[in-house]
């Protein structure tokens, strides 16, 4: 089963940022790097369309720092948008942004035309965390700005330059398979929303593709060549004492333990999708939905045939 998550007020938030963009000179997306495709939101992207954006993944700390510059490079490139990595928790991190802001808008700024900065990002990407690293310097609640909900934050990050927090919350429709156990494994799915079980062994079966020496030096497994995630789960329930009664393990115990050594970055510096495979992924979710489309719309004329067949001839 995949993950299906999709909070509502979506349209209300649609409508918010659309209302805010027009005051906007950059756009932050905040990523997580661990998981840069499935942490965006392509809605934002056509909203914001032709305003400049910056990409920001953060959590680095957390990523598998070699496919943090993949990520990097696929952005500048071919999204022909500027990236950046970032710790939210280092403690300037509002240098690295008002440069990056300032090279995408480099007519606005000064103090008529202060540089309006929004940022955007899911649950649990980093934002509250950014912004409280900020919070050394001036934090003003926002005035009468058009479209500006009073109680929301600005926050200013040099004299001339304004970072405007996002009104309500943008959550990305899932479309890949992949992107959306990838969410649920860290930890931006809410739990009711996702089999736990099911997450850990996607997440084990990516280990077991790409970090092998991070998943056994974890726990102190000795070999696990050939081997299943499934019996790998059951290998770690074992070594970490998860057990039921009669020698068997406790799987769900063994999924959670799985999921918060990988969420804690116990497990090492993972990264979980890399820029040429989420093509792919994403190729073949479309490829699947459309094939999807066309069988829905032969049964639809089916049943609308039959419909006509058993009313007989019109006259
Ligand atoms: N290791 C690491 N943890 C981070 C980083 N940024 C945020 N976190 C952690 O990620 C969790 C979520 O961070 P928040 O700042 O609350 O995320 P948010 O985007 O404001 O979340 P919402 O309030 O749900 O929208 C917290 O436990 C943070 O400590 C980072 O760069 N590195």
């Amino acid at each position: 089963m995949a993950i299906q998550w999709f909070p509502g007020h979506m349209n209300k938030a649609r409508k918010d940022v659309m209302e805010r963009l027009k005051d906007i000179d950059v756009v932050i997306e905040m990523l997580d790097a661990r998981l840069p495709a499935s942490s965006a939101n392509p809605m934002l992207a056509r909203m914001a369309k032709g305003k400049p954006r910056l990409m920001i993944l953060n959590k680095q700390d957390l990523a598998d720092p070699a496919i943090t510059t993949q990520w990097l490079d696929w952005y500048r490139a071919k999204k022909q948008t500027q990236a950046i990595g970032l710790d939210a928790g280092e403690r300037a991190p509002s240098q690295k942004l008002v440069a990056a802001c300032r090279e995408l808008a480099p007519n606005r700024g000064g103090l008529d035309k202060p540089l309006r900065v929004l940022i955007c990002g899911i649950p649990n990407v980093g934002k509250s965390t950014l912004i409280n690293s900020m919070s050394s310097r001036k934090i003003a609640k926002t005035g009468n700005m058009p479209g500006v909900t009073k109680n929301e934050q600005r926050i200013i990050l040099d004299d001339d330059v304004e970072l405007y927090d996002t009104p309500g919350m943008l959550w990305p429709k899932i479309e890949v398979e992949e992107g959306g156990y990838n969410l649920a494994a860290s930890g931006a799915v809410g739990r009711n929303a996702m089999d736990e079980e099911e997450v850990s062994l996607e997440l084990l079966k990516y280990l077991l593709q790409h970090y092998v020496p991070e998943l056994t030096a974890r726990y102190k497994l000795d070999d696990v060549d050939g081997l299943q995630d499934w019996q790998v789960l059951e290998m770690i329930g074992r070594k970490r004492g998860a057990m039921l009664g009669g020698g068997r393990v406790n799987i769900q115990k063994a999924a959670e333990i799985v999921l918060t050594d990988f969420r804690d970055g116990n497990t090492g510096r993972i990264t979980l999708e890399r820029p040429q495979e989420w093509v792919v992924w994403e190729k073949r979710a479309k490829e699947l939905a459309a094939q999807k489309a066309a069988a829905r719309e032969a049964m639809m004329s089916e049943k609308e045939k039959r419909k006509h067949t058993s009313r007989g001839p019109q006259d």
